[in-house]
């Protein structure tokens, strides 16, 4: 599926820096008996091999149909999503998604170590490889003693670590994560956060991560986009001028998380009170401009 002549990592990934993702004017418009709801109204962004990109906006704005749109699993009403080059029509082959709701995307009748193999099987990986990169997988998100265990044996955020071993197993060239940490508690959360980094630095993954928690987002990623309320239009493209090296206690303690994290915040509240790009002509206002 790749394109060109850029170099190639061994899962067959274009090098870091290389287009990797390209939305393009995109506009979804579900339509009903109701009527018509426009939930994005044109969306246009990149996302380069290698990057960590994450999306804030308020409760309703579109986050979800947006990665349903990236994802193929709904087409577009306008515009294009393109994957390494090929227009994205369905679910691609070099893309995983990890989601909220890890209870239901994993198969309770099977064991850890069946889940993470099951998308491999499908891949046609052979078996002996399958077995070995199910057991990385299973190592690199620390749960190496419960290959054997089922779903239901384990905490909620050791499901979700069992969700992110499967998407990372599979060599995705693009991994989504939909809000993948909003059902678990806080100090597990910490920790899947600081699980994700660790794998995005040391698999070299690109990672598209949508999430309602601001702090999490400039914690998490290189860029944030911040979305405004329905429909949806990018406010900003935050770029995080962070220390790769991240962790909890310092980060969250740097004044520039915590610029970054106000400035986030206050777009955010923006957008909840119907601010919108094209407010910004002389930002003259009519009650919902910048202050
Ligand atoms: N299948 C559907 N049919 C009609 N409208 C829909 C459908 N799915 C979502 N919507 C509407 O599209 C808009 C965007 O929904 P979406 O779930 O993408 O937002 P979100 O930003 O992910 O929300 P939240 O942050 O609350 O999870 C909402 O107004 C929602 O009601």
């Amino acid at each position: 599926m790749t394109t060109g002549t850029a170099p190639v990592d061994p899962a067959g990934r274009p090098a870091p820096g290389a287009q990797m993702l390209q939305v393009a004017g995109l506009n979804k418009t579900y339509r009903s008996a109701q009527g018509e709801t426009e939930a994005i109204r044109d969306l246009t962004f990149d996302v380069r091999a290698g990057e960590m990109v994450c999306v804030v906006g308020p409760s309703g704005a579109g986050k979800t149909t947006l990665l349903r749109c990236l994802s193929g699993l709904l087409p577009p009403t306008a515009g294009t999503v393109t994957l390494e080059g090929d227009r994205v029509t369905g679910p691609p082959k070099g893309m995983a998604m990890v989601f909220q709701e890890y209870a239901r995307s994993l198969f309770p009748w099977m064991t850890v170590a069946q889940n993470v193999e099951l998308p491999l099987k499908e891949k046609g990986v052979p078996k002996a490889e399958r077995r070995s990169k199910v057991r990385t997988a299973i190592e690199a998100v620390g749960l190496g003693d419960v290959p054997d265990s089922y779903p239901w044996q384990l905490s909620g955020g050791m499901q979700q670590r069992v969700a992110i071993a499967r998407a990372v197993a599979y060599e995705p060239h693009i991994l989504l994560m939909d809000e993948p940490f909003a059902a678990v508690d806080a100090q597990t959360r910490a920790d899947l956060e600081d699980l994700v980094r660790h794998l995005w630095k040391r698999l070299g993954l690109t990672l598209a991560f949508v999430t309602h928690d601001i702090d999490e987002a400039v914690y998490l990623g290189q860029r944030v986009l911040v979305l405004s309320a329905r429909p949806t239009v990018i406010l900003e493209d935050v770029t995080i001028d962070l220390p790769a090296e991240r962790d909890q206690l310092t980060t969250r303690s740097d004044s520039t998380f915590a610029a970054h994290r106000a400035h986030i915040y206050d777009l955010v509240q923006q957008a909840k009170r119907g601010y919108r790009p094209e407010d910004r002509v002389g930002d003259v206002d009519h009650g919902k401009a910048r202050p």
